[in-house]
């Protein structure tokens, strides 16, 4: 089952000075996850141009001490039994943490250890997760509507992907009408 809804309109940013032109809005589809999604073939099945998860950040100063502040919308949906996720990344600069706030929806922030120790934390509206140093993060949608989270990083921090080309070592499956954890072997 895969819903597409409409991405839910911007988050407004009010602050002294930003203004609507300091917003970038990045959509990111079904066709830019290759190699993401176990189940490869559901993963073919979807049109590319399926909306998976729409980030809207501030355009903040760059540099030492600077932070970006940005929303990421995940829509509700599978992809064969596995949920909508975002890829997933470390920081570049491994030292670097991130903040998410949970604002609306419900599902799972998925983080890692470069050891390859993964674990759950529960994402809903007032939730605050402290991402520390040198772990990866995802966010899950295990629920019906949209999963939103305001997430806050330095602008320093970096998104390093290839670290993670195996995948993290747990996926989450709806199976039997249950939501699980699901350890996986080859990465
Ligand atoms: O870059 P990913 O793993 O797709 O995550 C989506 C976004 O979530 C954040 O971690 C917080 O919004 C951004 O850094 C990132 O671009
Ligand atoms: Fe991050």
């Amino acid at each position: 089952m895969n819903i597409s809804v409409n991405m839910p309109p911007c988050v407004a940013f009010h602050n002294g000075h930003f203004t609507a032109e300091d917003l970038i809005t990045k959509v990111t589809r079904s066709g830019d996850l290759a190699g993401v999604f176990y189940d490869t073939d559901a993963w073919r099945a979807l049109p590319p141009e399926t909306a998976i998860y729409q980030v809207e950040m501030l355009k903040s100063p760059q540099g030492e001490g600077e932070l970006y502040a940005g929303t990421t919308h995940l829509n509700p949906g599978r992809i064969g039994d596995e949920f909508y996720m975002t890829r997933g990344h470390f920081h570049q600069r491994r030292e670097q943490g991130e903040v998410y706030f949970g604002l609306r929806g419900t599902g799972l922030l998925l983080l890692q250890d470069e050891q390859g120790k993964a674990r759950f934390e529960q994402v809903s509206p007032g939730s605050v997760h402290i991402i520390p140093g040198a772990t990866a993060h995802r966010l899950i949608n295990t629920g019906t509507e949209v999963l939103s989270a305001l997430a806050v990083w330095p602008t320093i921090a970096g998104h390093d992907y290839a670290a993670l080309a195996q995948g993290f070592a747990l996926r989450v499956v709806l199976q039997g009408g249950k939501i699980h954890g699901k350890e996986v072997q080859n990465g």
